[in-house]
């Protein structure tokens, strides 16, 4: 990547501010303090509670934190997260020694439209080319997923990792650090859970049976115009939860839910950076809402990051948590396959597509179609209240009359009621 080509060219409402309005006032995403989860996840003690804040235990306190951020930004940083310093040290030494390699090594390990895995420089996010080179590998090596995005088709494809030679530890440091970044996601989809009221293994079986996770490395090479081109142009994760490093150079931002306004998310050395994805904001049923986010680059340094994207297993069926409904709170969604969604939004990863990229926003239930589900739920209740009635009528009246009449109204009085 040399001169900037037209197809990184964002339109101009997309290109990134010089300079961000009112920097110094900007308001950033929460930081959570995780070290109470080294103290073991007792789900008990984890549990939201409406005690005072002093009565609140660390771990309810956590929830809490946990259950704010995903409402109010979709977005924060946790530290103390236990994920081994070390291990995060080596893979970005792997990442960069991987990256500096001449293109034709890289190509040696390019994705296709066969194999999705491996290197690949000419990713579009909603159809301009991003100004990055990526490698990924999936968490679980030979995951099978749909082989085509054709609704139709049941057929299956088995992806499989491919790796460099150089540098000589690559996989394995990327396969140790994808284990223990797992345990991380895992753990905050418990705290997720929880703090929307449901047990702490709630989501767990989505990826317990096989999940399609992809850790990817980012390399964002210096741009010569930066206020032309995106590292990764504005879109919203589809996963349930991503993971991210980031190293100290920044770049990345979240649009803030309170304005709309981008803003920047200044690296905190040995933090992860924590977002909501779509699968979350369907299962929460638009609670906790996947927020858009983007990279800016700059001409003078090149930086590198590493999202860990935690995907169900291609089988799940992706619907509101029934849990979570009710005559207020109708199913905002009709169900989808993550596989099939999936593997339709890979394909405008490759080359510019003539419509629209698939977002949940196509299964969100027309507003009537929601409305209809409530009075549909209220409808039922009705109906329930009046088979309860009409059963308590039919044991009144099959009662002996002598029964009966132990319970005759007072033709008298209820006739001077009627006349007061
Ligand atoms: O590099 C980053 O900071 C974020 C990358 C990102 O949003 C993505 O790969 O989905
Ligand atoms: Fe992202």
């Amino acid at each position: 990547m040399g001169e900037v080509d037209p197809a990184f060219i964002q339109a101009i409402d997309r290109r990134p501010n010089p300079k961000p309005k009112n920097s110094s006032l900007i308001d950033e995403i929460p930081t959570i303090d995780l070290s109470a989860l080294s103290t073991g996840l007792e789900e008990n003690d984890l549990r939201e509670t409406d005690s005072s804040p002093s009565d609140v235990s660390g771990h309810a306190k956590l929830v809490s934190e946990i259950g704010h951020a995903c409402k109010n930004w979709g977005f924060f940083q946790v530290v103390n997260h236990g994920v081994p310093l070390e291990l995060g040290r080596k893979i970005e030494d792997v990442a960069k020694k991987f990256f500096e390699l001449p293109g034709e090594e890289k190509r040696k390990v390019k994705r296709d439209m066969v194999n999705a895995l491996g290197y690949h420089d000419g990713e579009h996010t909603k159809n301009v080319r991003d100004w990055k080179e990526v490698f990924d590998f999936l968490v679980e090596d030979q995951t099978a997923v749909p082989a085509s995005h054709e609704p139709g088709d049941e057929e299956l494809r088995v992806l499989t990792n491919q790796w460099p030679q150089y540098p000589p530890e690559f996989r394995e440091v990327c396969q140790e650090y994808a284990q223990a970044v797992e345990k991380l996601a895992y753990k905050l989809l418990g705290l997720i859970a929880l703090s929307l009221g449901q047990p702490q293994n709630r989501f767990d079986d989505y990826f317990k049976d096989h999940q399609t996770s992809l850790v990817r490395l980012n390399h964002y090479p210096p741009c010569p115009s930066p206020h032309l081109a995106l590292g990764v142009g504005p879109h919203k994760d589809a996963g349930a939860l991503t993971v991210l490093a980031q190293d100290d150079v920044g770049g990345l931002e979240v649009r803030r839910k309170s304005d709309g306004e981008w803003s920047p998310v200044t690296p905190i050395p040995d933090a992860y950076i924590i977002n909501v994805g779509d699968i979350v904001q369907v299962w929460s049923n638009d609670k906790y809402k996947s927020v858009e986010h983007r990279v800016v680059v700059n001409s003078e340094k090149e930086r590198f990051s590493i999202p860990f994207f935690f995907f169900p297993a291609h089988h799940v069926m992706v619907k509101p948590l029934e849990e979570l409904l009710s005559d207020g709170n109708p199913a905002k969604y009709r169900e989808y396959n993550w596989g099939k969604f999936y593997a339709t939004r890979n394909r405008s990863d490759f080359k510019k597509q003539e419509v629209e990229n698939i977002q949940i926003h196509h299964f969100k239930l027309p507003e009537s179609e929601a409305l209809e589900s409530a009075s549909v739920t209220a409808n039922k209740v009705l109906l329930e209240k009046r088979q309860r009635i009409e059963a308590a009528a039919r044991k009144f009246f099959a009662l002996p009359l002598e029964e009966k009449r132990k319970i005759r109204r007072d033709e008298k009085s209820m006739f001077e009621k009627s006349k007061s």
